[in-house]
């Protein structure tokens, strides 16, 4: 039954399968198949509509408004929180981790005892350097694969993905993986062995290298979220994956490993008296979080205390979502950054003479040190970055849940229906009256009058991020790419700051040349995230 009023494709409400059938024929040829959904108020002619997934099921309700979007997120959030039900599947995995507890008191509570984690002066302190670090690896990596490939296209996803796993994994946990250093040996080790097509334009062989343990365990776990995302049954599906015999293998070596790493900070922070634990630097998740707990009980820290287990897996939980969230989020992004300048040579030269201009102080071509890439005003490499963000809209539906009767547009939104919200900056509202609009989002009238003039927000064009003098200036257009308000992208400071350090250096060092043929296409893949279907380009290494 549809909901009344709200705008939807009569054909679909009578179809067992509802808008399922044409949304499958429209992913297959789309370039982008996240947007089918979102389209659909454009073609019916309405900020919100409603479609239909198959039978059982209430049908769920799109926003493709970036003004009433915008509101929802930041200010309607007694109306609208953050879905439940589309985290089915990461809950039993993630049950005590503030990612799946709807926005009251006890997830307050759980971000406050973390609060400062994911905040600028711990990431400039622990995770910037780490950031840097690793970037330079990847670099070395990237010179022998370019080396290796001679011209030929490189698949670059996985070294991303490698170095950003390095990073969190840092961050999180406070010890080296290496996954990038292990990558660079293996490939070096194994060269030898591998012959490379005969054609310039295939895709040139590396050799396959064993990942980090906790890399792969990781990214099978994702996996086995993809593999039922799209699924009907998705939470059936999902406890089968979870049942599965390697599932289960890889699932306990996770738990081992991090239980492993919070009971070694536990017995060595417990011996600490008082006063010395107020003065241990948090220079990790895990000795925050540790640290933390023993802070706030009381009496005596003894040695032989040990931590509850709800408390042991609250910790486990947290470090484990932030190991989830933060690697693949800042592969994509950076991704969509190479892909896009690979398309763009000659912004691609422009973003390089910015960077050389910002470090000119380097000597013989030196590596610009982290705080010059982190302090230096590069507007370019800022607008680079945003509208990368901006176009590629990597997490592309924001999934609310109605938490009471309610309204949109002045469409009765019944409490527990379902709402996806487009977080995609590609239009300008809809022309409806504004008394149709909530009373906040009535505020925001004049905001963006850009977004009202632009015709070309379908092109990754970063100049509309730069003011007359040259600055960049992000208040042009409504950011939504780590959405808003409270439920806002916890990682997005770090997420920025790794963006911009490993972005700028390899910009420095390599020239990204487009793939041939169907290879240099700009066509996303719709797994939890979108990401290029082609993450290939050909590598030029800067002398
Ligand atoms: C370019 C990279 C990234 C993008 C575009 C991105 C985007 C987003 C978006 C759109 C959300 C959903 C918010 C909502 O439902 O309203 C989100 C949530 C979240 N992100 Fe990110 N993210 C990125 C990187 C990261 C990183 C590096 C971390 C961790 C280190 C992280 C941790 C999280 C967490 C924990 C949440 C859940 C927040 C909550 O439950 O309140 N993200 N992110």
């Amino acid at each position: 039954q549809p909901y009344p009023k709200i705008p939807y494709h009569k054909v679909s409400s009578k179809r067992i399968w509802g808008d399922v059938p044409a949304m499958m024929k429209a992913i297959k040829i789309s370039e982008d198949p996240s947007r089918f959904v979102f389209q659909q108020c454009r073609t019916l002619g309405s900020p919100v509509v409603q479609l239909f997934f198959g039978p059982f099921t209430k049908p769920a309700i799109f926003v493709d408004d970036v003004r009433e979007v915008k509101d929802i997120l930041s200010f309607r959030t007694r109306e609208f929180d953050r879905s439940y039900k589309s985290q089915d599947t990461l809950r039993p995995m993630l049950r005590h981790s503030s990612l799946v507890k709807a926005t009251g008191p006890e997830f307050k509570a759980q971000r406050k005892l973390w609060e400062g984690f994911m905040g600028m002066s711990f990431i400039r302190r622990v995770a910037a350097p780490e950031m840097h670090r690793v970037a330079l690896e990847l670099i070395e990596l990237l010179r022998t694969k370019a080396k290796i490939a001679g011209g030929r296209p490189v698949y670059f996803f996985t070294d991303l993905d490698l170095a950003a796993f390095d990073i969190i994994w840092k961050v999180v946990f406070g010890n080296d993986l290496n996954g990038v250093r292990g990558e660079h040996e293996g490939i070096l080790k194994g060269s030898g062995q591998i012959k490379q097509p005969m054609s310039m334009d295939s895709v040139a062989e590396m050799p396959m290298v064993p990942k980090p343990e906790m890399y792969t365990t990781v990214c099978f776990v994702i996996k086995g979220i993809e593999q039922t995302f799209t699924t009907y049954f998705q939470r059936f599906n999902h406890w089968l994956v979870r049942h599965g015999s390697a599932y289960k293998r890889k699932w306990d070596s996770k738990q081992r490993i991090v239980d492993e790493r919070i009971n070694g900070e536990h017995a060595r922070l417990s011996k600490l008296s008082r006063s010395a634990l107020l003065d241990t630097e948090e220079t990790s998740g895990v000795v925050l979080g540790v640290r933390r707990y023993l802070l706030a009980q009381e009496g005596d820290l003894g040695a032989s205390k040990n931590i509850p287990s709800t408390t042991q897996q609250e910790i486990h939980n947290e470090l484990m979502m932030l190991l989830m969230a933060g690697h693949e989020t800042n592969a994509s992004a950076l991704s969509w950054a190479i892909k896009y300048l690979a398309a763009h040579p000659s912004k691609q030269a422009r973003l390089h003479d910015s960077l050389l201009e910002g470090f000119s102080e380097r000597v013989h071509g030196a590596q610009p040190t982290v705080d010059a890439i982190l302090s230096r005003s590069i507007p370019y490499l800022d607008a680079c970055m945003e509208e990368t963000l901006r176009h590629a809209t990597i997490s592309s539906r924001l999934a609310r849940v109605a938490t009471m009767n309610t309204e949109l547009f002045g469409y009765r939104i019944p409490g527990g229906a379902s709402v996806m919200l487009s977080p995609y900056v590609g239009a300008a509202p809809f022309n409806v009256p504004e008394a149709h609009r909530s009373l906040s989002s009535q505020r925001t009238k004049d905001n963006y009058p850009l977004l009202h003039e632009s015709s070309d927000m379908d092109v990754w064009e970063l100049e509309r991020w730069l003011a007359d003098d040259g600055s960049f200036d992000g208040r042009r257009y409504p950011r939504l790419a780590f959405s808003a308000g409270p439920r806002a992208c916890y990682g997005k400071i770090l997420a920025m700051q790794e963006f911009r350090i490993i972005l700028a250096l390899l910009v420095l060092n390599f020239e990204f040349a487009a793939a041939p043929g169907e290879l240099a296409s700009l066509a996303a893949h719709q797994r939890i995230l979108k990401v290029p279907r082609h993450c290939h380009v050909r590598l030029i290494t800067r002398s």
